[in-house]
């Protein structure tokens, strides 16, 4: 049986007065037994959130991390290294808004994938559709060239240790969900592509869905058998709505 993680991504939302407040509701939820909890904050309050919440099991990532595994000259990006030497766990490779707007390519986020994983940062490699692919029935196309962008040159086994987020361009920050069906259509195709070279990484990896996850529709979409658990944006920024989503990921 694998384990839901339910995973709040802040974006670049927050200031310190909000995260002060944000990283307060979060350290007074109740732990769930069956559910894991992560957090995604700005850089910036990366170290802050390992702080207040370093009584709890809430696990810290970073939204992106840099090309290169460690320390060197260049400007503006932070190394998997110094993320795991303040306390990340975890990393989003491939966010779709990163994809679209800031020219995260399939070929740099083979090296962010392998930079994270060598400096033992788990991935949480992030797929998903525009709603035009989506309408020339062109999702699963799309899914396999991202997921196989990084097979064919990383190897399966290094899916071994991430995760996969299917976050659907056209339902993320729109208010639009995937109906648990078609999320989970999606999910046991990505299952399915994952079998087809290893069998047991595929029943083992968590597949999460991201894209307007709410209170109100976490418990159908997790209800699913390949919905892992949910990537959260817009809800993750209140502490008992997320707090909410959690509970329901761990009855
Ligand atoms: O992009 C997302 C999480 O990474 C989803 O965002 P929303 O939950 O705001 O739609």
């Amino acid at each position: 049986m694998r384990r839901l993680l339910v995973a709040g991504n802040w974006k670049m939302h927050g200031n310190s007065a909000s995260v002060k407040a944000l990283l307060a509701g979060l350290a007074n939820l109740t732990w769930q037994q069956q559910a894991d909890i992560a957090v995604f904050p700005p850089a910036l309050f990366i170290i802050e959130a390992v702080q207040s919440l370093k009584d709890t099991p809430i696990i810290i990532g970073a939204q992106d991390c840099a090309i290169e595994p460690q320390e060197t000259a260049l400007t503006g990006e932070i190394a998997a290294s110094q993320l795991v030497d303040v306390g990340c766990q975890l990393v989003l490779i491939g966010h779709s808004e990163r994809r679209l707007l800031l020219g995260d390519t399939n070929s740099i986020l083979i090296k962010k994938f392998k930079a994270a994983q060598s400096q033992k940062l788990k991935p949480v490699l992030c797929i998903g559709e525009t709603q035009q692919e989506r309408e020339n029935n062109q999702t699963f196309a799309v899914l396999t060239s991202q997921l196989n962008s990084i097979i064919d040159v990383l190897g399966i086994e290094v899916l071994s240790n991430a995760v996969i987020a299917y976050e659907p361009v056209w339902a993320i920050g729109t208010g639009l969900t995937a109906t648990p069906e078609q999320a989970q259509e999606v999910h046991s195709f990505i299952r399915a592509h994952i079998a087809k070279q290893n069998d047991s990484i595929a029943q083992k990896i968590q597949i999460l869905y991201g894209g307007s996850v709410k209170a109100n529709n976490a418990e159908a979409l997790f209800a699913m058998p390949d919905i892992d658990g949910g990537l959260i944006g817009g809800a993750s920024l209140d502490a008992d709505e997320f707090g909410a989503i959690y509970r329901i990921a761990g009855n």
